[in-house]
């Protein structure tokens, strides 16, 4: 396993009198896959937000490669190497999937709107290696032979895929994915499933958020458990699985 990329301490968000996530704390070391669960309410959602910068922790730190990240930009965090999914897609139907793919390259250009406004050589440039980089991205989530459709076209399952694609095709160092597998199929499941196995296998470090536990023990190479904003338990898919905690707090459900 890699040196630790991102590293959670203490942190602890507030709304109002709800308590939404409560002193956590936690690692992820490069190349591995994460994955946060916890029934409905747990925190999981806010923690995410936190990580991603989208919301200010009330309390305590989320450092990457070493650096705070509470003061940065989600534009920043991405050029430092941290990109996420959302739960709802974000796709712009009518675009191509390839123009879908290449939005997700401009944090890593210099091009300003005003310079592709004037069409200037530099423009030229920075298409073609947002076209490069759009390719190898759709190549890695087996898109790349659909590329030139539009993208309401494709079923919900490639949809998800493309999202995937947009995320990567910064190169980040670090993907978060807000539920990747909901609203799918079992055979689209697995195909996200494979894909993110074969990232993670070229160096990518996935978190993820996940309701479907069959995934989630098949991906993940550690699992953290939350319930009303604590940190109930962390370990392997074995270890979670047996967890009187966990077992407890999703007691009436069957998920494993
Ligand atoms: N913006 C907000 N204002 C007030 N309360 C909030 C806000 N966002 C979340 N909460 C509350 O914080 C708690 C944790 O919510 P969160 O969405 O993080 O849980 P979750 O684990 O992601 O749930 P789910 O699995 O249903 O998505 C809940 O009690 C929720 O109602």
């Amino acid at each position: 396993m890699g040196k630790s990329i991102l590293e959670i301490d203490d942190l602890t968000k507030r709304f109002g009198g709800i308590l939404a996530v409560n002193d956590i704390s936690f690692n992820i070391n490069e190349g591995e896959i994460v994955a946060v669960i916890g029934p409905n309410g747990a925190g999981k959602t806010t923690l995410f937000n936190m990580i991603s910068n989208v919301i200010m922790p009330t309390q305590g730190e989320v450092r990457f490669k070493g650096e705070k990240i509470s003061a940065r930009k989600i534009h920043t965090l991405a050029k430092l190497g941290m990109t996420r999914t959302f739960q709802n897609l974000l796709i712009f139907e009518n675009m191509s999937v390839l123009e879908n793919v290449m939005l997700g390259t401009h944090i890593k250009l210099n091009t300003t709107i005003l310079t592709a406004g004037f069409r200037l050589p530099s423009v030229k440039k920075d298409e073609e290696m947002s076209f490069y980089m759009a390719s190898e991205a759709l190549e890695l989530v087996g898109l790349k032979s659909r590329m030139y459709e539009r993208a309401e076209t494709l079923p919900y399952g490639l949809q998800k895929l493309l999202e995937i694609a947009r995320a990567i095709v910064s190169n980040p160092t670090l993907v978060l994915l807000d539920e990747p597998m909901a609203g799918l199929n079992d055979s689209e499941k697995n195909k996200i499933t494979q894909v993110i196995l074969n990232m993670r296998k070229k160096g990518y470090s996935f978190l993820f958020i996940e309701h479907d536990m069959r995934v989630v023990m098949e991906m993940a190479d550690r699992i953290i458990v939350m319930d009303f904003g604590n940190k109930i338990a962390e370990g392997s898919p074995e270890e979670i699985q047996k967890d009187p905690k966990v077992i407890q707090a999703y007691l009436g459900e069957e998920v494993f």
